[in-house]
């Protein structure tokens, strides 16, 4: 087994609670099923971009999407020594961050479905020098059935990870469950906004920049469900709303990149 699944547990290195649906066991390793069939096809669709999803990611945004994701992690209010979630974490950008907030006697574990994704975060932690990065643990898991105990974590991020779960409020139960009181979900993405020249802006720059570029890659599909994903995601306000559901005490959402995106900030 190559250095790098052997970084990937599967769902075996937490403190694993309970055998998560879905995860059959397959030649002695388990692999991880989805529940659903639409679960499958984004677990799927995310491993067939992960080798050029950072990549895009920076060329589509002119690196902003970096900017984005430090806000959410700031407002996480992670710090020295803390035990956190990075979830749908895909290649790894949030779970670096917070491991740096954390440090070497901090612990992040970051979740995600995808291996392939999985593995390009673990690659990339093997090509890191920063020392820090060793407290990250990767785990093949699914967001709807978190392996982890209740009041498990003093901070989680979620970035552009809610919006692709098929069932966003169990996944918000999920993330109040393995929180701490009084700590803190920041959870970024998208922004389905109110304002008509925002969303035409976001959605003429999906079609006519994002989409094109993608089917450079042979990825056309791939990014049209990225606009399809954001039509039918919550606004601010009903992000709040599914997070006071959940159990939170406060949640707030606020627009960023000029309302193009946004974060939820909810606390326990
Ligand atoms: C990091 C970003 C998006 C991550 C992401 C999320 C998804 O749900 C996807 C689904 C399917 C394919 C890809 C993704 C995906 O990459 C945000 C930045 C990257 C965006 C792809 C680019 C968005 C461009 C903005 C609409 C306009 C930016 C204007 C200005 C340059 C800041
Ligand atoms: C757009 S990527 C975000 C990756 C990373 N957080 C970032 O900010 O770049 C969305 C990630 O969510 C993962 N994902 C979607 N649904 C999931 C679920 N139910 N459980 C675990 N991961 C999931 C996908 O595999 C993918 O890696």
């Amino acid at each position: 087994m190559s250095t790098i699944s052997a970084a990937i547990s599967i769902s075996a290195a937490a403190a694993v609670v309970s055998r998560p649906a879905g995860r059959r066991r397959h030649r002695g390793r388990a692999t991880f099923h989805c529940s659903t069939s639409a679960a499958g096809e984004r677990q799927a669709l995310f491993s067939r971009i992960a080798p050029v999803y950072d990549h895009l990611n920076d060329v589509l945004s002119l690196g902003q999407h970096r900017t984005w994701k430090r806000i959410c992690v700031s407002w996480s209010r992670a710090k020295m020594g803390d035990r956190v979630l990075d979830l749908c974490c895909g290649s790894g950008d949030l779970a670096f961050l917070l491991s740096q907030k954390v440090g070497l006697y901090g612990e992040v574990m970051a979740v995600d479905f995808s291996r392939q994704q999985l593995h390009t975060a673990a690659y990339r932690q093997e090509q890191r020098w920063k020392l820090c990065y060793k407290n990250i643990k990767w785990i093949e898991g699914d967001a709807l059935y978190l392996p982890f105990t209740d009041c498990y974590f003093d901070a989680v991020t979620v970035g552009y990870g809610l919006r692709n779960v098929v069932d966003k409020s169990r996944a918000m139960q999920e993330i109040f469950r393995v929180l701490k009181p009084g700590s803190r979900a920041s959870i970024l993405d998208f922004n389905k906004s109110s304002s008509l020249f925002t969303a035409s802006l976001q959605s003429w720059a999906i079609d006519n920049v994002v989409v094109p570029l993608a089917s450079g890659y042979g990825l056309t599909e791939e990014y049209k469900y990225l606009k399809s994903s954001i039509s039918q995601y919550l606004t601010g306000e009903e992000l709040e709303k599914l997070a006071k559901e959940a159990g939170f005490s406060v949640a707030k959402h606020y627009e960023l990149g000029g309302g193009l995106m946004g974060n939820l900030v909810a606390t326990r």
